[in-house]
This record gives structure tokens, sequence and C-alpha cells, in this order.
């Protein structure tokens, strides 16, 4: 029996807040009030949305008592990743919006400069706040200013090298910037590092700092220039005993740890910053993630990012899948493989279940490593395991590796170390939009000698590849494969290891040829099946791999046809670019041989459903086919009968 739908919060002072100068009357009590109506609004909303959850529940005194406190535009707010945005984003003029959240035309799920000048700074990938902060707060030095510039980071962020660039930057410039920890024990898994550590003995060694002695401490640690070298000494001392010392040495005033759900700490404390000092400060907030919700005060990662759900019995509409994910097809394969292969090893970057890699971490937990949001070090670390005759499998979303591209390149690809990546999340990715697609991987790694490069077109391709990766032992090799469910297709046994740069035609025919990449393989079987109601016949190639190319099967194809299409899920200058080239290269063209590269276009697809994200593209069946037509000069259909079936990621 499903639950009655609650009815809509009680919200009288929220009602009452058209932006964030409505805040700045509010009497304490009143802000408690607030803080609590944000909540309960929060919830409702995102129980008919879906998104991220946990991580703005957290945050929803410290956002209310962050515009109470400062003169936001004007002072820029920075939210690192953006995914705990949603509370500000209802305090920012945009609650009226807020049942759109994460849907096509509607409010994005992150901080995105777009949208709103309350939103200083686009996010979705972690750990830019601090850099992106500075460089505002230099900026305003250099024009005179006197805004405030207030990066929120979270503790799970902060495992990123990019934010120790930042603060040892920020520590040597010594700009008026403030950096809020924003520390819930928690990154969407369970924290990892040395890091992880240190923070909860900070705030195990010091508990609450009580508001009188905050306060008085305040005032004293914020003096002339003439006192700071001395008491920079000192504090460095006391920081041994007390802990405050990293922040310090990197050139931080450390303020805290103060309960971040206490309205009473946080205002005076956040006054006292804005008013008071030099240099750069942090302030160690102490926050539940999923705070005010006890579904998600209790799993604060199943809560992390969520699904419709009912407020009441906290259930998620998950919907029951067709087909198994492709994230979990890659799980099993990998965990069956290293069952007989005691060299594969699988890292992520905080990303365990994302990626799957907590099914491989119940049977092998020695041989997984989650090293934290740290892309990076993760490809170079795989690079490390790779030179000690290991098989590392690093498996990262797309978007994600694109911060390891350096890494791949230099540590990787010149030292020609068989780094195996499993690329999840490619191609686009639905809701979370324009920062999280896995556009660029082809590009990026096609180009790469020694590279080799696959993309099963379903998740019985992806079990082969798998394999064909165990077995690659000469160079690194990437997989990539994209977000939800696979077709649907019974999984073989066993993997087979496939030869490298070898398609397959799956299904001969005259004329035209569309030469498919990845799952997308799917969409031109049915505009070829679209096709042929119009008279037409048509081959549809499955290229395997975009790298090496098939050049026997290139030669055929375009031997026997007039028209050559191919078609991946990627940016184009990968997977086309590279057949295009090939095919120059070989004289191909020389005779009149028609090619088209169709891939996603030169611009950024937002948030909306997978199948509309599909049609912006202009990959769905009946457009590949619509421009086949074209290419051809026939007439076009006039509503298409081929539809988008099942191939396109939930
Ligand atoms: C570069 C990068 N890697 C991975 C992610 C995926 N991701 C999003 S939020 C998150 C956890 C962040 O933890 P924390 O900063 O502590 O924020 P919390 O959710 O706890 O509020 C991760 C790993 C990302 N957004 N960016
Ligand atoms: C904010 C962030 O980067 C992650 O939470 C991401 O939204 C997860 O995406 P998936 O839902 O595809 O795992
Ligand atoms: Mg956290």
């Amino acid at each position: 029996m499903s639950t009655p739908a609650t009815p809509r919060p009680v919200t009288p002072l929220l009602d009452a807040i058209g932006s964030p100068a409505d805040l700045k009357a509010l009497k304490p009590e009143e802000l408690v009030q607030l803080a609590q109506e944000v909540r309960e609004e929060m919830i409702d909303a995102v129980s008919t949305t879906g998104g991220h959850l946990g991580a703005g529940l957290g945050v929803v005194e410290l956002t209310v008592a962050l515009h109470h406190v400062f003169d936001t535009p004007a002072d820029r707010l920075i939210w690192d990743v953006g995914h705990q945005c949603y509370p500000h984003k209802i305090l920012t003029g945009r609650r009226d919006r807020i049942r759109t959240l994460r849907q096509g035309g509607g409010l994005s799920g992150f901080t995105n400069r777009f949208e709103s000048e309350y939103d200083p700074f686009g996010a979705g990938h972690s750990s830019t706040s601090i850099s992106a902060g500075l460089g505002m707060a230099v900026a305003r030095d250099l024009a005179g200013g006197k805004n405030h510039v207030i990066a929120v980071i979270g503790d799970g962020a902060m495992s990123a090298g990019m934010a120790y660039e930042a603060m040892n930057n920020a520590g040597a410039m010594d700009s008026r910037l403030i950096v809020i920890l924003n520390d819930n024990d928690m990154s969407i898994a369970p924290p990892v590092g040395a890091m992880s550590a240190y923070l909860s003995k900070l705030i195990s060694s010091k508990s609450y700092v009580s508001l009188r002695h905050l306060l008085k401490d305040l005032s004293s640690r914020f003096p002339g220039p003439v006192k700071r070298a001395a008491q920079r000494a000192e504090e460095y001392a006391r920081g041994m005993v007390t802990g405050g010392t990293l922040f310090e040495e990197l050139g931080f005033y450390y303020v805290g740890p103060i309960d971040g759900h206490q309205m009473d700490h946080l205002v005076p404390v956040l006054k006292n910053v804005r008013d008071h000092g030099e240099g750069p400060v942090l302030i160690h907030v102490v926050t539940q993630k999923g705070k005010g919700y006890p579904p998600a005060e209790a799993a604060a990662d199943k809560y992390h990012g969520v699904a419709r759900f009912n407020v009441v019995t906290g259930a998620q509409e998950k919907g029951k899948p067709n087909a198994p994910s492709y994230t979990g097809v890659f799980a099993k394969a990998l965990t069956a493989a290293a069952r007989t292969d005691d060299r594969i090893v699988a890292i992520t970057a905080a990303m365990p279940a994302g990626t799957g890699l907590d099914v491989f971490a119940r049977e092998f937990p020695a041989r997984t490593f989650d090293v934290g949001i740290a892309e990076q070090h993760a490809v170079t670390f795989a690079a490390g395991l790779a030179c000690e005759g290991y098989k590392p499998f690093t498996a990262l979303y797309s978007t994600f590796l694109q911060r390891g591209f350096d890494q791949v390149v230099h540590d990787v690809a010149i030292q020609n170390l068989p780094v195996r990546f499993a690329i999840d999340r490619a191609g686009m990715v639905g809701a979370d939009g324009a920062t999280h697609h896995g556009s660029f991987d082809l590009c990026y790694l096609c180009c790469l000698p020694n590279m080799v490069v696959m993309a099963p077109s379903d998740e019985a391709e992806l079990v082969h590849a798998v394999a064909t990766a165990a077995a690659h032992d000469s160079g690194p090799i990437a997989f990539r494969y994209p977000r939800g469910e696979g077709t649907g297709v019974p999984l073989p046994e066993t993997g087979e290891v496939l030869e490298l740069g070898k398609g397959r035609i799956v299904r001969n025919g005259r004329g035209v040829a569309l030469l498919a990449l990845g799952p997308i393989l799917h969409q031109c079987t049915l505009a070829a099946d679209d096709l042929q109601a119009h008279g037409l016949s048509v081959t549809v190639a499955d290229a395997r791999f975009a790298k090496p190319l098939d050049a026997a099967l290139l030669a055929d194809l375009a031997s026997r046809h007039d028209v050559l299409i191919t078609v991946e899920d990627s940016a184009r200058g990968g997977f086309g670019a590279m057949v295009l080239t090939h095919l120059s290269d070989t004289g191909a063209l020389d005779g009149g041989l028609k090619v088209r590269t169709l891939g996603l276009p030169d611009s950024f697809i937002e948030h909306e459903s997978p199948a509309k994200q599909l049609e912006l593209a202009g990959l769905t069946a009946r457009q590949i086919a619509a421009r086949v037509l074209d290419i051809l000069g026939h007439a076009q259909p006039e509503t298409g009968s081929a539809s988008t079936g099942s191939a396109t990621p939930a």
C-alpha cells in the first residue's frame, strides 16, 4: 500500500524570505526556526526530484548563518562540489524553482554562475573552492575592494591535492580568505586516509570550544601586524598540544572546532571573523551529514544521492531494474577474474559504491585501494603497482579521470605501463549534467601512443573487455562504459580475450555503413531497421576498439559502401576523428566515399533525462536515420518509426 503524500511543510519565516537581505534582521531564535523550515522545505523538495540530500541537510544551519552574517552576493560564497547547495538556493531567490532541481530547464544540482549571481563559482567536481576563492580574494585586493570571500569545503574534498596546493599558496599570499572546513566525517563513503584521521584527532583532542573562550581567543588572535609573528610562534607551540598545527603551518589561523548545528556558536564566530583579522583563516565546523532527517542520519552514505523518496518512510522509489547495470557487471567480472589471478588489484578515488568496487572489496579487501578524492594520485599509484608486476584496475568516472590526464600521459603511457582504466559513466549521465558527462575520454585517450581504448557495446561485451584488459600486459588499456542499466543481453560465464583492434559486423547491407562505438550501437541497429522501411540496406558494425582501429574492417566498409557514418556518444575529436584520419591517410577518401562523424555537439549539454539528452545530441535512432536520408538526398521520414530503445543509460 502506498503511503499518502505528505502535506507541504508549514514555513512562515521562510515564506517571508525573498533574498538573503531578509535574513539580516532576524533574531537568534528566528534564525534557528528558519533553519528548521529550510530543512523541511529541502526534504520535501528532494523527495519529489531526487538529488543530493545528506550533504545539504548537514549545512542548513551553516547556510542560514552565512547568509545572516555576510553580505552576499557582494561577499563571495563558494560551495565546494556544490552538491550541498540546495539550502543556499532556497535562500537566494530560487525557492520557487526548487522542485525543478536537476530536471530539464530547471535548477542545476550544483552551483552555477549562469543560474544566479549568488553562485560566484560553478562546481560539480571537488576541491576547487579554495583556489577559486583565493583568486577572487587576490582580485579584490588588486582592485582595492573590501568584500569577503568564503569557501566552504568538506572533509572529503579536503583529501584532494588541489586543496593543499591552494592552501599552500594562500598561506604565502596572506590575502584575507575565509575557508570553512565542513567536517561531517563522511565523503560519499566513509572517509579514508591520514588527513581524515587527523581531523578526527583534532576534534577529539579539542572538545568544542566554549563560546566564551572562543570569542576571547578570537579577539586576542587577530592582533595588529606587529604582534602577529610572535603570536604565530606561540600558536605553533600550542598547536603541538591542541592540534591546530597543520593549518597554522600552512599559514591559516585555525578556529574551532565548533558545532555547526548550533546557531548561537556559528553566528558570533562568523561575525568575529568577518570583523577582525587579516590573512587566511580556517574555521573548522563539525556537522552531521543528513542532519535532521532520521533515515539520512542513520545511513549517510545511502542518502548522499537519492531517488525520489517517501518522506515518512524514507523509502526511495528506485524501480525494478530491467537489466543489470554496467557498473555491476564490471564489478562481478573483475571479481571473478581476480579469483584466478592474484595480481589483479583495484583502485577507486572515493567512489567504492559508484564504481562497484565495494563488491570487489568484499571479497578482496586487501587488494582494494580507496585513495580518497585523488584521481591524479590514483593513476600514478596504479603506475607504481604496475611497475612491480601487479595488474591495477583503476576504476574512475570518465569525468573525474580528466583530473589525472597528465598522469595518464606522463606516468603511464610514456612508460608503457600496463595500467587498466575502467572508465565508468562514459557518455552523458542525465541529472548531474554538464560537469559530470563522460564526454571527453575518447578525445584525450585516443591520441596517446601505447594506449588501447575499448568501448563495449553492451554488458556482455563489457565482460569481454574486462578479460581483455586483464590479459593485456604489454601496455595501458582503457575500456569505457555508461551509467545505468545494460541492454539485458545474456552474460557469458567467463569473458573472452578479444583480439586487439578487431571490430565486428553485426548486420550486412549495401550502400550505407554505420560504424558504432559503444552502446550507441543499439541506436544504430534501430536506425538501420528504420532505414530498411525506406528501402535502404544498411551495414552496421561494432568497432569495439577506438584504438587501435580495425584497418581491415575500415577498408572493407570503405570499399563496399558509398556512405560511411561513425557514431559515438562522445565529443567529436575522438573515435570519428581517428577513423577519418585513417581513411584519409590510407587514400580511402580519394574515390568519393562520403564520410560523416556523429557524436556530441560542440556545446555543454545540461541536466536532463538521459533520453532527452540523447535527442539533444542528435543521436537517437530516428535522428541517425534522418541524417542518413539527408546525406542520400532522400525525403525525410514524417515521424520516424525508430524508438530510442533501451540502450539509453538510466
Ligand atoms: C574530482 C571529484 N572526484 C569525485 C567526486 C565525487 N564526489 C562528489 S561529493 C564527494 C564526497 C565529498 O565529501 P565531502 O567534501 O566531505 O562533502 P560531504 O558530501 O560530506 O558534505 C565525492 C567523492 C567529485 N565530485 N569530484
Ligand atoms: C556530486 C558527485 O559528484 C556525485 O555524488 C555524483 O553525483 C554521483 O553520481 P552517480 O549517481 O552517477 O554515482
Ligand atoms: Mg564530508
